[in-house]
């Protein structure tokens, strides 16, 4: 079975794009994903997505984790496959799409590489410890951490990530450190069970807890660095709700493939 795909990257997250807009989705074979995303023995990828044709939207996005499972909402996924509809004429400069936690708006860049992704309004935030708890789409802990360059993120993300409160359904760990102008953000991903470069809902998360903290409200731009570069982030905050909220950051093509048999 010949499979065509396409590779992309959101700021070092990357995934594998396949069109499936020619036919529904079905029987998925989770460990031909897990296969094609490990990065010994396949493409390598932190996720892959199929994108396929819907009746209300311009497409829909399936997004799985690279343990071929399926995943919650996958911010620079979302962002990704923005651009992948773009290469295909799916779509021009914007786009309403369906997404596993619903429509999501996008606008994309004359060059197809930058793409603004609208995320959910975010409500719910609570506390465990020091640490905050909220979904963006996908669940998050977000801790304060000095020294972030250094902090073994991957060691610490999966003891909690483990722990007895979120062993069962998992939760993506992120870890932010306050550098004035901007947010470094460090992430151990469910579903990759590993640190990625980036995580799009856990940046996004990483914002809205850093305004709650410093009592911000308004409209609220912030700079965010990751390991795989810079992305920002946009919301409108009263104190209670956020809402409008943009994840804004690069979607590039790196390969074009096709898999024979894996
Ligand atoms: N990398 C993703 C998060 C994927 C969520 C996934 N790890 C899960 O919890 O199902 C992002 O950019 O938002």
């Amino acid at each position: 079975m010949k499979i065509n795909f396409l590779k992309y990257q959101g700021a070092g997250n990357d995934f594998i794009l396949i069109d499936h807009t020619a036919n529904p989705l079905e029987n998925i074979d989770s460990e031909l994903i897990e296969r094609l995303c490990n990065r010994r023995f396949g493409i390598g990828a932190d996720g892959l997505m199929f994108v396929t044709k819907h009746e209300k939207y311009d497409f829909e996005m399936h997004y799985f984790n690279a343990d071929g499972k399926l995943g919650s909402m996958c911010g620079n996924g979302g962002r990704c496959i923005v651009a992948f509809a773009k290469h295909l004429g799916i779509i021009a400069k914007e786009t309403n799409f369906l997404a596993v936690d619903g429509p999501h708006y996008a606008r994309i860049s004359e060059s197809g590489e930058w793409v603004d992704l609208q995320m959910i309004d975010v409500e719910t935030i609570t506390k465990d410890g020091e640490a905050f708890i909220l979904n963006t789409g996908s669940p998050h802990y977000v801790a304060l951490q000095s020294d972030l360059l250094n902090f073994d993120v991957f060691s610490k993300g999966k003891t909690i990530r483990y722990n007895s409160t979120y062993a069962e359904k998992g939760i993506n760990v992120n870890f932010v450190e306050d550098k004035g102008d901007y947010l470094f953000v460090r992430t151990y991903e469910r579903g990759v069970e590993d640190e990625t470069y980036a995580c799009g809902t856990g940046v996004t998360a990483v914002a809205m807890a850093m305004a709650k903290h410093k009592n911000q409200s308004g409209h609220i731009k912030t700079d965010i660095k990751v390991l795989g570069g810079d992305i920002k982030i946009e919301f409108d905050y009263d104190g209670f709700k956020f809402t409008n909220v943009f994840l804004c950051g690069p979607a590039k093509l790196v390969f074009e493939g096709e898999i024979d048999s894996i």
